[in-house]
């Protein structure tokens, strides 16, 4: 039999380190993981430098390679994906950021990157919509909340260019940087000029927002700046149907890979009750994904909350939250005809509170599959595995040769 289907699981952030916390395991190999490691049983597991050997991807070029666009053809900055996974449809001269909402103290130190992970943030971003104007400078904008801390802008105007710094410090502690242009070319100084301008009359409003102002009262960080990053512009992406020849959708709560998928010609689907968090109905998650297989060919679904803990530094909450996935994914073992694929996109080690280039987990279940003798969804375990060490960019050729759907190579 050959698998007709393709559910395509990207568990953000899953793998890790050795966690002191857990005895020197990682967070996937302490927890306690019967559903995954059934599918690995049942499959042919390895492990993937998801862009290559050594290189700490982002989750914005690490979903391109593994969807089969290699960032170095395809990448144009993390903003543009953010804006459009937020409802921001990026058009031709517009400039896209990804924002974090962020505490700033009163001698203006950054002293929270994520405002204490603020949920909740429409009524800021309605504010700053309203608020904020840049026609002085000639340029106009968007701005979308988006899940949790974070949201996207994007600026529209003539001559705007995207060859911009940051003012994310990217650590706690220091003062938020100046958005400075990288080139001398004028449009790359006038959306600095923007940039600054936004995060000046933004700030001013978000200090004096109600919502801030009752969580100062609660004990809890304002979102009181924002910290922009990822400028560009949107790519060119092949469109996925003709790329490949079939149907896809994709599930995620987390704007970025909603907008990775939107861009590369998924279905968005949203699932309410998902947050991108630890609290998210996985169980709703994981039903809309069985709902989709029955329409597509292709269901692209993100967990991200793995990640958020990688990035806290909580190997505790990480092991504990892998666990409730792996409940979350019982009913897809009696999915038929389908390839079910499971991977991270980047390994989030709790010791270093940022992604790193270990390789992650890879498993591939189904019709057709030959399978190997491993039988543990972990680090180490899968390593053992029979897809031996492989890239993010050669997963599609495995996954549609196991449909196939790839071409053959030569006479
Ligand atoms: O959670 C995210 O969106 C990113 O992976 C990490 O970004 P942050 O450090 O700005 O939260
Ligand atoms: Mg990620």
């Amino acid at each position: 039999m050959i698998a007709e289907k393709v559910l395509f699981l990207v568990l953000d952030g899953i793998s890790d380190r050795p966690c002191e916390a857990l005895g020197g395991l990682t967070p996937l190999a302490a927890a306690r993981t019967p559903v995954l490691d059934r599918i690995v049983a049942e499959g042919i597991s390895g492990i993937m430098d998801t862009v290559a050997p050594g290189i700490r991807p982002g989750s914005d070029t690490s979903h391109l390679a593994l969807l089969g666009y290699p960032p170095r053809e395809f990448y144009t900055g993390r903003g543009p994906l953010e804006a459009e996974g937020t409802g921001i449809h990026m058009t031709a001269g517009m400039i896209g950021f990804r924002c974090n909402f962020a505490t700033v103290d009163a001698a203006g130190l950054v002293t929270d990157r994520r405002a204490g992970r603020i949920s909740g943030t429409e009524p800021l971003a309605e504010a700053v919509r309203d608020g904020v104007d840049l026609s002085e400078l000639g340029v106009g904008f968007r701005f979308e909340a988006g899940a949790g801390h974070r949201a996207a802008l994007a600026l529209v105007g003539e001559g705007l260019g995207d060859k911009v710094s940051s003012n994310d410090p990217k650590k706690e502690g220091v003062r938020p940087l100046t958005v400075r242009p990288c080139t001398a070319d004028p449009a790359d100084a006038k959306t600095a000029a923007a940039c600054n301008e936004f995060i000046r009359q933004s700030g001013e409003i978000l200090q004096n927002h109600p919502l801030n102002v009752r969580r100062v009262k609660e004990g809890l960080p304002p979102g009181n700046l924002l910290l922009i990053r990822g400028a560009g512009n949107m790519g060119s992406f092949p469109q996925f149907s003709e790329r490949y020849g079939i149907s896809g959708s994709v599930i995620s709560a987390a704007t970025l890979i909603s907008g990775i998928g939107k861009a590369v010609g998924l279905e968005h689907i949203p699932v309410p009750g998902t947050t991108g968090s630890v609290d998210s109905d996985l169980d709703a998650k994981v039903r809309a994904a069985i709902g989709e297989l029955g329409r597509k060919d292709f269901v692209l679904m993100n967990i991200k909350g793995a990640d958020e803990a990688g990035h806290d530094g909580k190997g505790i909450q990480k092991r504990d939250f892998i666990e409730v996935i792996d409940k979350a994914l019982a009913p897809l073992l009696d999915l038929e005809s389908t390839l079910i694929v499971v991977c991270a996109d980047h390994s989030t080690p709790c010791s270093v509170k940022d992604h790193s280039a270990d390789p992650v987990p890879v498993v591939i279940r189904g019709p057709g599959v030959r399978v190997d003798r491993t039988n543990r969804f972990d680090e180490v375990s899968c390593a053992e595995g029979g897809l031996h060490r492989i890239r993010g960019r050669d997963l599609m050729p495995i996954i549609l040769d196991l449909i196939n759907k790839s071409h053959k190579y030569g006479a």
